[in-house]
């Protein structure tokens, strides 16, 4: 049955209030106004960014809403003056927009884009600043520009990249957030060089995708840290050649790792999302020329902060929003360098479920079993 210009009806998980469970509900799905996108979305992961806004700890956070931002799907339908896909194209929904426009986009400095942030910050499309989603005619946010936890969704044009229709599905969707930001903070953002030495504070995905970067950067020694001795195992096969739990030491971790290291690491990297760490992956870095990045997310409220002598010696403090790649021109790359296991993407896939069972996966998650749990949409 045709569906273009009709209201979808169809299922979606529903975040009503901070930490309460997700609700699977029929929801409807408006069509794409003028330069949006209606996709039929197949497979999502789920990102711990998705947790942290469910919590009530994201400033931008509002409730109701659809989450998801890690996703795949096919083109449904477009709005009026949409040129770049049509119905049929598979696609990745891009949580960072990219409009090729706007002075972000021409700065050729950052991939950040200006053009649709300041609606999908508030949960709304730019044409008319309304949600595309409701429940028997009560408004539902849109989160991230994506709400991929539901099967269809409406995206801005900017924030949906057109990639080959043979790569599947089911993995590609890890495409959209977590291996992109890790592989791209080592790549575009550190820059790191041949024979580095390279520390990782935290081995979710996002970690473990960015010892994936340091190894193909020609890193010598790429050094993972984790409070959890479990991760060791599998990080070995992305890369991680030295592992630290914090926990098996009584001096500071950074200290810990400047001795291990002759005065300290060149690049290190937080992707988990406390403050504290975020600090010790600083410290650790050498003097003059040590650079770290911070990839995780913190909460609201929460302030980092060390010794400015850190820097006035020459350790450089940066951080990072989809490692730095532009979406819409550089996920497809992504995905070509899988097609040509250039780079792994089904090693990040630890568990496979169903909508249906969306709290049991963030159960995973909150358990730290998992790495990514991919969900299948249309089961
Ligand atoms: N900047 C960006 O563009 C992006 C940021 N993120 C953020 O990156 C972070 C990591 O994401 P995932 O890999 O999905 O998370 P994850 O939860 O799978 O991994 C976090 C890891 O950190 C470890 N950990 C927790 N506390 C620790 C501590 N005090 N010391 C050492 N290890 C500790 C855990 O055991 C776990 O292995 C999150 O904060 C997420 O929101 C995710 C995607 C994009
Ligand atoms: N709303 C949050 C912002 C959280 C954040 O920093 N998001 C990252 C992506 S995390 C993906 O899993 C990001 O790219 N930020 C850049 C942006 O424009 O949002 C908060 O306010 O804390
Ligand atoms: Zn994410
Ligand atoms: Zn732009």
């Amino acid at each position: 049955m045709a569906t273009e210009g009709q209201v979808i009806t169809c299922k979606a998980a529903g975040a009503w209030d901070p930490n309460k469970p997700l609700v699977i509900e029929d929801v409807q799905v408006a069509p794409p106004q003028a330069g949006e996108v209606r996709v039929k979305i197949l497979f999502t992961a789920l990102c711990h960014t998705d947790a942290y806004t469910w919590s009530g700890k994201d400033p931008e956070g509002l409730f109701p809403c659809i989450l998801g931002h890690e996703a795949a799907g096919i083109v449904e339908s477009v709005g009026e003056g949409v040129t770049e896909v049509q119905p049929g194209d598979h696609v990745i929904p891009c949580y960072q927009a990219e409009c090729k426009e706007c002075k972000f986009c021409k700065s050729g400095k950052t991939n950040l884009c200006g053009k649709v942030r300041l609606a999908t910050g508030v949960g709304v499309m730019l044409n008319d600043r309304k949600s595309r989603f409701s429940i028997n005619g009560k408004p539902i946010y849109h989160f991230m520009g994506t709400s991929t936890f539901s099967q269809y969704t409406v995206v801005h044009d900017v924030s949906v990249a057109k990639v080959d229709p043979l790569a599947p599905l089911d993995k590609v969707c890890l495409l959209g957030c977590g291996v992109p930001t890790g592989l791209g903070a080592v790549w575009n953002t550190a820059k790191v060089e041949p024979g580095s030495i390279v520390a990782i504070f935290g081995l979710g995905t996002v970690g473990l995708a960015v010892a994936e970067g340091a190894k193909a950067a020609g890193a010598s020694r790429i050094i993972g840290i984790d409070i959890d001795s479990n991760k060791f195992d599998i990080a070995k096969n992305f890369g991680v050649t030295e592992f630290i739990n914090p926990k098996d030491h009584e001096k500071p971790i950074q200290q810990v790792i400047v001795d291990l290291t002759d005065g300290g690491v060149d690049y290190s990297f937080e992707c988990i999302g406390n403050v504290s760490v975020m600090r010790a992956a600083l410290e650790c870095c050498h003097k003059g020329w040590g650079t770290s990045v911070i990839v995780g997310v913190a909460a609201s409220g929460q302030e980092i902060s060390t010794r400015p002598f850190q820097l006035v010696t020459g350790r450089v403090w940066k951080g990072t929003a989809f490692g730095g790649f532009k979406s819409r021109s550089q996920v497809p790359w992504l995905v070509e360098k899988y097609m040509k296991k250039e780079i792994k993407v089904d090693e990040y896939i630890t568990h496979n479920l169903t909508l249906a069972d969306i709290n049991k996966a963030f159960d995973l998650m909150h358990d730290g079993v998992c790495l990514r749990v991919v969900l299948n949409m249309h089961v």
